[in-house]
């Protein structure tokens, strides 16, 4: 089942068999049945399982379809993924096995030493989420224009390999592919230490008065919503990539003592010391470049207009019609009111090629703006 290029075919899912109806199992299979794929759940835990089914993600399993289901989705903790798949696949429930665990090479290793059979299974990842837990917090467009990376092994079968993208395709994901390996290094990266950073920040707080928590904006909210996500399940995956993770945290503790250094010199009335503290900041705002900010698209090549505006009905529309009908393509857009004042600020974003032309049009048409 493979094209000319080697790349497995296409293949349709008619029926789908999802494994754990918590927040991605149950956005997984409203975004299937969104697609008009077939759909049928399990749960331990009944009051799940009835939760999802109340929200319409699909029915509850029924055995008799065992052996019907063109993939089962094990949508559970990513310790339950191996004793659950060689479980599932001795029931021989489905033609292909997919997991959506946020940790790779563990699951994978445990499966293999328990005997799962690897050439039905290939391991998936989509990377979208949420810091809620649980059927309630899913949202069928969970997975739209969001990477859904899929580790197949030298053993995976091309079958188990299409169908998984066809999985992945369906809820609205573009798939990559990549080795279990260089997904746990990457994720190490870019989400599980990020999380632990975000908790220990978060656990500074316990203790604080609350009339300072109190002051908090919206850059403390940005930096710990992540902390508000599941400590066991966040535990297991900590967990199962310390190897990674350990390395990571070790260069972000020397950035942090070197800042600690910074600060105490600055402390002790060392003025140089406000240089090195200044480049420390710069090189934080090119790494927050590096950060997609929309489908993928890193924040780097972006400009930020502000316009200003009446508080008017229809104003907003009117702002963003001239810009559609000038042919400028806003790529994100923030409004600021300040309570009490007639006017309000609009954030546009643009691709930088395109800021000149939205200058233009914008002060035609005779709005205030600021670059
Ligand atoms: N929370 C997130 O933002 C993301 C989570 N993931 C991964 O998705 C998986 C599920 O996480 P969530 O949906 O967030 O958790 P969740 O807690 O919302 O849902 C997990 C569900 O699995 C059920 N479950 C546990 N063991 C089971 C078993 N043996 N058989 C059947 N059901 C079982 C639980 O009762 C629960 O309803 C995890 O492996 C996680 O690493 C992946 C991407 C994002
Ligand atoms: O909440 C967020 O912003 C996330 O980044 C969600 C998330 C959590 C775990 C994953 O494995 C993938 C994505």
């Amino acid at each position: 089942m493979a094209d000319s290029n080697g790349n497995p075919s296409e293949l349709t899912l008619r029926r789908v068999l999802v494994i754990g109806t918590g927040l991605m199992g149950t956005s997984l299979a409203l975004a299937l049945r969104e697609a008009g794929i077939e759909t049928r759940l399990h749960d331990i835990a009944v009051g799940r399982l009835a939760l999802a089914v109340e929200r319409g993600a699909g029915v509850p399993h029924d055995e008799d379809l065992d052996g019907g289901y063109d993939i089962a989705v094990l949508a559970i903790p990513p310790d339950a993924v191996a004793g659950e798949l060689l479980r599932y696949q001795r029931l021989g429930v489905a033609r292909s096995f997919t997991d959506v665990a946020s940790v790779k090479s563990k699951p994978l290793a445990e499966a293999e030493k328990i005997g799962a059979d690897m050439t039905t299974f290939v391991g998936g990842h989509p990377i979208a989420g949420r810091e809620r837990s649980g059927p309630a917090a899913a949202h069928p467009d969970l997975f739209v224009g969001r990477p859904w990376v899929i580790t197949p092994t030298p053993a995976a079968g091309e079958e188990a390999i299409a169908a998984v993208r066809a999985l992945a395709v369906a809820a609205g994901a573009t798939p990559v592919v990549m080795t279990a390996e260089e997904h746990d290094a990457a994720l190490a990266l870019v989400s599980h230490l990020p999380h632990l950073l975000a908790s220990v920040l978060a656990a500074q707080l316990v203790d604080a008065p609350r009339d300072f928590t109190a002051l908090a904006g919206t850059g403390l909210q940005d930096v710990t919503r992540i902390a508000a996500g599941d400590p066991q399940l966040w535990t297991e995956i900590l967990a199962a990539n310390a190897d990674h993770l350990l390395g990571y945290l070790e260069r972000f503790q020397q950035r942090l003592q070197d800042a600690a250094a910074y600060v105490a010199r600055i402390a002790r009335g060392d003025a140089a010391a406000t240089t090195a503290l200044t480049e420390l900041l710069r090189t934080g705002v090119q790494g927050r470049l590096r950060v997609p900010v929309k489908r993928g698209e890193p924040a780097a090549g972006f400009a930020t207009v502000a316009v200003t505006i009446r508080d008017a009905p229809g104003e907003l529309a009117a702002l963003l019609r001239a810009l559609a009908e000038a042919g400028i393509n806003v790529e994100d857009v923030r409004v600021e009111h300040e309570p009490g004042r007639p006017v309000g600020v609009v954030e546009l974003d643009v691709r930088e090629d395109k800021a000149q032309a939205l200058i233009r049009c914008v002060r035609d048409a005779g709005w205030q703006l600021y670059v």
